[in-house]
Order: structure tokens, then C-alpha cells, then sequence
């Protein structure tokens, strides 16, 4: 494990599998990022298991970080938002990546990102099972945040090295940005009635990437939402893939998560690619969305 990884403790037989989990997406993330070009179109008519359109880079991502991690001895199942069904690989960890993170963002050449959870229990797994997770940002540089149940840490990625950035990464305590995914109208009166009060108390940064999104709030302190919607009352994101591993980084940098009613990581989980409602953030505005919602 590299520097700072290695104050982040995760316990037992499962630091040297979370250990190389992390240096296999590490050191994929560049790979990922260079091919990128040629693959921002559409795969032919397909859709992914959720039901949204399938690019051909989140296709390649999937392939590559899938060939990967079931090699590592240790992962014993790999699942990726890309992929109708778990895959079995032995006896370990299981995994969970969402390959590229916003990916309809290629088209127009805005930040992505890959995420990705270590969990104890097979998949679908509460986040209660989750003992890492993080995410690579694709952004003008690529960064990477990984957590534990000891904390979170943030490395800048050049070529194959991952160098520390942040060996403790702290929400900051006052809140400056917001994004709230979905449009307006789908939202709920409740909802909407928070968000007015939001908008009034910071500025807004939405970009349809929730890694990006989030990885702004962590920056910069605040709230990132995708509520449920009127046609989508489960909400967008999948837990699995995004509200688990999203929420368990975000609380290890001592801010919350939220599905509206309490953490995302306490949410039952009982579909490979359930969605929810996720809200992340600063606890004082988590604990008053809560509130607004209640
Ligand atoms: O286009 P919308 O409705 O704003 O949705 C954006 C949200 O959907 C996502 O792109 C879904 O992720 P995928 O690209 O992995 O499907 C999130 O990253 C983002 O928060
Ligand atoms: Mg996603
Ligand atoms: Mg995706």
C-alpha cells in the first residue's frame, strides 16, 4: 500500500485485498483516461441493466476494471453498474464499481469519474458491509479519494503514481456550494422549498457527473442532492454503485448522507441495481434537509 493508504486502517485479511483493490483502479484510472477517445458514442441500441444508454467507454471501463479486480485473490465478486449480474470470483471481498461515473458527460468533454466499494457481504450489500470505498475525478488533473472506516485520504494520480495529497480529507465545516440534480417541476414541495432556502445561502455547482458534484462539496463544503423525482420516486442513482460507496466516503470525512429519512448506508439493500435518493453533504444541512423532508 502506498503512503497514506497506510493510516487508513480497515482490519483483519481485509487491508492487503482493499490495499490492491485501490492500486488496481489507481493505476487503471490513466489507462481509463486516455481511452476515452473514440469511445464517447453511444453503444449501438444498447442499454445498460438501469436502463440508460450505454457509451461505449463505460463498456471498455467496465471490461478493463473487471478483468482486474476479479484477479486479485481475495475479490470474491465483482459487480459493476454495467453488468446485469454479479460475477463470481471466489471466496473475499465483493466489489462494486461504477466504471465511469457521468458518463453522458462525454459528449460534451465535462469531468466523469469511477467509483467503486468494497463490501464484506455479497452483493447487494447494505453500506453498513462496506469497509472502502472511493472514487477517481476526472478532471483537469485526475484525483482520487479513497476512505475507510479510519478516514479519508486524497491522492493526485500521474501515470502510474499516486501521490498523497490530503492524508486526512475534512468536510469543511461551512457551507458554500450546492447541486441538485433532476429538473424543478418532478421535484417534491418539500424539496423544492428546501432548495429555495439553499439557494439563498450558497452558490450553486451542478454538472451532471456526481463524483465532480460531490467532489466540489468536499472541496468547498455544502450539499449535493439527486432527490426522487415525480416520474422517478425512487430517485436516479443506484445504491450499490453510487449512494453506498458516495455516502460511506462522505461520512468517513465527517459529513452525512441521507436517502431523505436517515443514512444511505443503513438503507436495506435488496436489488442488485436498487436505486435511491441520495443526499450528501454537511451534516447541518443534511440533518435540516432531513428535517424539510420529515
Ligand atoms: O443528467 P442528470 O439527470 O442531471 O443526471 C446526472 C446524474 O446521473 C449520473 O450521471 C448517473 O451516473 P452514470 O453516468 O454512471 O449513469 C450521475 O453521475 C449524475 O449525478
Ligand atoms: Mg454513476
Ligand atoms: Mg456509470
Amino acid at each position: 500500500m502506498s503512503e497514506g493508504l497506510d493510516a487508513l486502517v480497515v482490519g483483519g485479511d481485509h487491508d492487503r485485498v482493499v490495499g490492491e483493490v485501490v492500486d488496481v483502479v489507481s493505476r487503471t484510472a490513466p489507462e481509463i483516461r486516455e481511452g476515452l477517445v473514440g469511445r464517447r458514442q453511444p453503444v449501438g441500441g444498447e442499454a445498460n441493466p438501469t436502463g440508460d444508454t450505454q457509451m461505449e467507454a463505460d463498456v471498455w471501463a467496465d471490461d478493463l476494471l473487471g478483468e482486474r479486480l476479479r484477479a486479485i485473490e481475495g475479490v470474491g465478486e465483482y459487480a459493476s453498474e454495467e453488468r446485469e449480474s454479479v460475477v463470481d470470483c471466489g471466496e473475499g471481498l465483493s466489489v462494486a464499481v461504477d466504471p465511469l461515473d457521468g458518463s453522458s458527460n462525454l459528449v460534451s468533454n465535462n469531468p466523469m469519474g469511477t467509483i467503486f466499494g468494497c463490501y464484506t457481504e455479497p452483493i447487494p450489500a447494505p453500506g453498513t458491509a462496506l469497509v472502502a470505498a472511493g472514487y477517481v475525478c476526472f478532471g483537469p488533473v485526475t484525483t482520487m479519494v479513497v476512505a475507510t472506516d479510519d478516514g479519508a485520504a486524497e491522492y493526485e494520480i500521474d501515470g502510474g503514481d499516486r501521490r498523497l495529497l490530503e492524508g486526512s480529507v475534512t468536510l469543511p465545516r461551512e457551507p458554500t456550494v450546492y447541486g441538485f440534480g433532476g429538473r424543478v417541476p418532478e421535484w417534491s414541495p418539500e424539496f423544492t422549498a428546501f432548495a429555495r432556502e439553499i439557494e439563498g445561502e450558497c452558490k450553486p455547482r451542478y454538472g451532471g457527473a456526481m463524483v465532480a458534484d460531490v467532489n466540489q462539496v468536499l472541496s468547498y463544503g455544502g450539499i449535493f442532492s439527486y432527490p426522487a423525482l415525480g416520474s422517478r420516486p425512487a430517485g436516479k442513482l443506484r445504491l450499490q454503485f453510487e449512494g453506498n460507496p458516495i455516502g460511506y466516503v462522505v461520512e468517513r470525512a465527517g459529513g452525512r448522507s441521507s436517502d431523505g429519512e436517515g443514512s444511505l448506508l443503513s438503507r436495506d439493500a435488496d436489488e442488485l441495481h436498487g436505486r435511491t435518493p441520495v443526499h450528501v453533504g454537511s451534516p447541518d444541512l443534511i440533518d435540516r434537509l432531513e428535517d424539510a423532508l420529515a
